[in-house]
C-alpha cells in the first residue's frame, strides 16, 4: 500500500503517468500511420499467358545459406531444384547458391542437385507437375501432385505414364536422399576429428565457418538458346528411366560460391552475402532482374518467376522496384 503523500512521490506519479500517456499516444500515432496505406490498396493482376517468350529477361536467382545445422542440406537441395524446374526460358536463367558456413558439405549437396536436376527438370517439364520441389511433392500431404494426385490435376501426357515415370523419379530422389544424409554423416565425422590431424590436402578442409577462403564454382553452365529433345526410353539398347524424346531436357546454369570470410572481419551476414552474390552474378550472367530467396523458401509455383517479369515489364509498374511474394 502507497502511503507516502511526499511531494518527491506525487512529482514520481505525475512523472510515470506522462510517460505512460506519450506512450499510448505514440502508439496511437504509430496505428494510424499503419492504416494509411491500407486505405488505398494495389491490386495488380498478372496475366503470365500474354508475357512474349522472345521479350523475357534473364534473371538471376540468388539463394542464401549460413549454417548446415539449422538449415539442412536437403532444404537448400530442395529449393535450388525448384528454381531449375521453375517454368522459365532455360538459357536466361542462373541460380546462384551462396554458402557462408564454406563447408564442403554444402558444395558436394549443390554438386548433388545439379546431378539430380538432369532427371528433375526435364520430368517436371513432360508432365507438368506442381509444386516442383520434390520433397514437397513426393510427400504423402502435399495438395497437388503428391500420392493423392487427381487425375483432373494432370496436364501432360496418358496418366499411366505419369505413374510410372513418378515412380521411377521418386526411387531416384530417395537415393538422393540417402547421398545426401551419408555426405552429413561424413561432416559429422570429419567435425568430431582434430583439424591439424587432416592433412588430406583439401583447402576446404582447412577452414571454418569464420574463416575460409573465397570460391565460385561453375557447377551447370548455361545452356544453348535452343530446345534440346532427350531421347526415347531404349537407345541402342540402353534402357533411359523416362522418355524424354519430346521433352527439352536442358537445365539452367547453377553456380556455387562462398565469399572469403576472416575471422576479426566484419562479415554483415545476409547483406554482406548478397553483396558477394551481386558481384559474382554481374561477371557471370549479369541478369537485369534478381530473385532472392533464403534456402529454406521454395518457389511453390512454376509460373512464380514469370508472375514477377509481369510487374516489372508493364507500363505502368516503371515505378516498380521489387515484388514481395507471400
Ligand atoms: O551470415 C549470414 C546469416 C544469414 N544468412 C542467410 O540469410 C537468410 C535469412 O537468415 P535467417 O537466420 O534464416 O533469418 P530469418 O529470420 O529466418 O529470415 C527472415 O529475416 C531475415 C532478416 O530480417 C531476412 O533476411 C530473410 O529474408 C527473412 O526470411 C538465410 O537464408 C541465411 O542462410 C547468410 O547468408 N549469412
Ligand atoms: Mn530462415
Amino acid at each position: 500500500m502507497i502511503s507516502s503523500t511526499g511531494t518527491d512521490d506525487k512529482s514520481t506519479v505525475l512523472g510515470m503517468w506522462m510517460v505512460s500517456i506519450a506512450g499510448e499516444l505514440w502508439f496511437a500515432l504509430m496505428w494510424m500511420l499503419d492504416q494509411l496505406p491500407k486505405m488505398q490498396p494495389v491490386r495488380r493482376t498478372v496475366f503470365v499467358s500474354a508475357l512474349d517468350e522472345s521479350m523475357l529477361p534473364a534473371m538471376d536467382v540468388f539463394v542464401t545459406t549460413a549454417d548446415t545445422e539449422k538449415e539442412p542440406p536437403l532444404v537448400t537441395v530442395n529449393t535450388i531444384l525448384s528454381i531449375l524446374a521453375a517454368d522459365y526460358p532455360a538459357e536466361k536463367l542462373t541460380c546462384y547458391v551462396s554458402d557462408d558456413s564454406g563447408a564442403l558439405l554444402t558444395h558436394d549437396a549443390v554438386a548433388e542437385a545439379a546431378r539430380f536436376a538432369g532427371l528433375w527438370v526435364p520430368f517436371c517439364r513432360k508432365h507438368a507437375v506442381e509444386p516442383r520441389n520434390p520433397e514437397a511433392y513426393f510427400s504423402p500431404g502435399a495438395s497437388n501432385g503428391g500420392v493423392k494426385a487427381r487425375r483432373g490435376d494432370y496436364k501432360g501426357r496418358a496418366w499411366p505414364e505419369l505413374a510410372r515415370d513418378r515412380r521411377r523419379v521418386r526411387r531416384e530422389y530417395e537415393e538422393l536422399r540417402l547421398r545426401i544424409d551419408a555426405l552429413q554423416a561424413e561432416d559429422l565425422r570429419w567435425r568430431q576429428r582434430s583439424t591439424t590431424s587432416l592433412a588430406d590436402g583439401s583447402c576446404w578442409r582447412r577452414g571454418t565457418a569464420e574463416d575460409h577462403a573465397g570460391a565460385v564454382e561453375l557447377v551447370l553452365d548455361t545452356p544453348g538458346s535452343t530446345p534440346q529433345l532427350g531421347v526415347s526410353t531404349t537407345v541402342g539398347g540402353v534402357s533411359n528411366l523416362l522418355d524424354l524424346s519430346s521433352v527439352d531436357v536442358r537445365v539452367p546454369a547453377l553456380v556455387y560460391m562462398c565469399r572469403e570470410k576472416r575471422r576479426g572481419r566484419v562479415h554483415h551476414g545476409k547483406a554482406g552475402a548478397m553483396n558477394a552474390l551481386l558481384r559474382a552474378s554481374a561477371v557471370l550472367s549479369n541478369a537485369p532482374f534478381i530473385v532472392n530467396l533464403d534456402c529454406d523458401h521454395y518457389v511453390n509455383n512454376s509460373q512464380a518467376l514469370r508472375a514477377g517479369v509481369c510487374h516489372m515489364l508493364d507500363g505502368e509498374g516503371s515505378d516498380v522496384a521489387f515484388v514481395q511474394f507471400p
